[in-house]
């Protein structure tokens, strides 16, 4: 069974049609890229995984959306739970004011975990599992905002992976970031598959290429094509893919 599942979903904000006709099936400890031109979609459909577009008003879905088999639009489904079960990274790096043990701290103890040692063992957990746990060590109360750019975000990865979520969505998570620590990011997410089902939009397609398991490519609202990322790059099958990822247009 596929992690994540959606069957003719269609999304409106108020009047306009956003998405059309979508069907996707994204699998378990899979690294799962949308690509395509700015406005086609890929965020508006990144954000209805966990149901982030219920903020928006106006915002309306159609169709089946399903979670491990379950439809997590259904009235009685808990978007809490949800939330926690599907994290979110965002394109720029939101570190909340506060210390970093307080940032990651921060969605185990709403979760109700008050115990400093279970904190701690969490804390550390979390920022060994993005990759920064021996820079930041030392200095586990200083403010998560005086550190770097590449740093943070990986401090907002660690935030995310504190609630011990089943998928992490990642919204451009490195276009905010230097060549180096993009690198780190893109080595992190290798790593994270391995215990996380991923789902990230880029618009570099050297990233989607470089990481990703499989690849779907938006336009206009509408997937054209997805497949597994190789076949996507080397061997499109549609022609508005091939002039995309040969950089034609976009
Ligand atoms: N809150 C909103 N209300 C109305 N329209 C919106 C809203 N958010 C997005 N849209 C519209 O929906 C379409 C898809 O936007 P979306 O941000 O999902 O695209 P995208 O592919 O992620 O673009 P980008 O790559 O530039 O981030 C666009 O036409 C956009 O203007």
């Amino acid at each position: 069974m596929s992690k994540i599942s959606i069957k003719d979903m269609n999304l409106w904000y108020t009047d306009f049609q956003a998405l059309k006709n979508i069907n996707m099936e994204i699998q378990k400890n899979e690294i799962t890229a949308f690509i395509g031109p700015s406005g086609c979609g890929k965020s508006t459909f990144l954000k209805s995984l966990n149901r982030m577009n219920d903020l928006v008003a106006g915002c309306r879905i159609e169709g089946e959306l399903l979670l491990d088999g379950e439809n997590f639009y259904a009235d009685d489904f808990d978007v809490n739970m949800l939330r926690k079960r599907v994290g979110m990274v965002f394109q720029q790096p939101n570190p909340f004011p506060m210390s970093i043990y307080d940032n990651i701290a921060y969605g185990p103890r709403t979760h109700g975990i008050k115990d400093k040692k279970t904190l701690d063992e969490i804390v550390e957990k979390s920022l060994k599992g993005a990759a920064i746990w021996d820079e930041v060590k030392g200095n586990l109360n200083k403010s998560a905002l005086s550190i770097s750019g590449g740093q943070q975000q990986r401090i907002c990865i660690a935030r995310a992976l504190a609630v011990e979520p089943e998928v992490l969505l990642m919204d451009e998570p490195t276009s905010a970031l230097d060549p180096i620590s993009t690198a780190k990011i893109e080595d992190l997410v290798q790593e994270l598959k391995k215990d996380y089902t991923i789902v990230m939009v880029t618009h570099n397609m050297q990233q989607a290429a470089r990481v990703s398991d499989k690849t779907a490519f938006f336009l206009t609202g509408e997937i054209i094509e997805m497949g597994d990322t190789k076949e996507i790059f080397s061997n499109p099958k549609d022609k508005r893919t091939e002039d995309y990822v040969s950089g034609r247009f976009g």
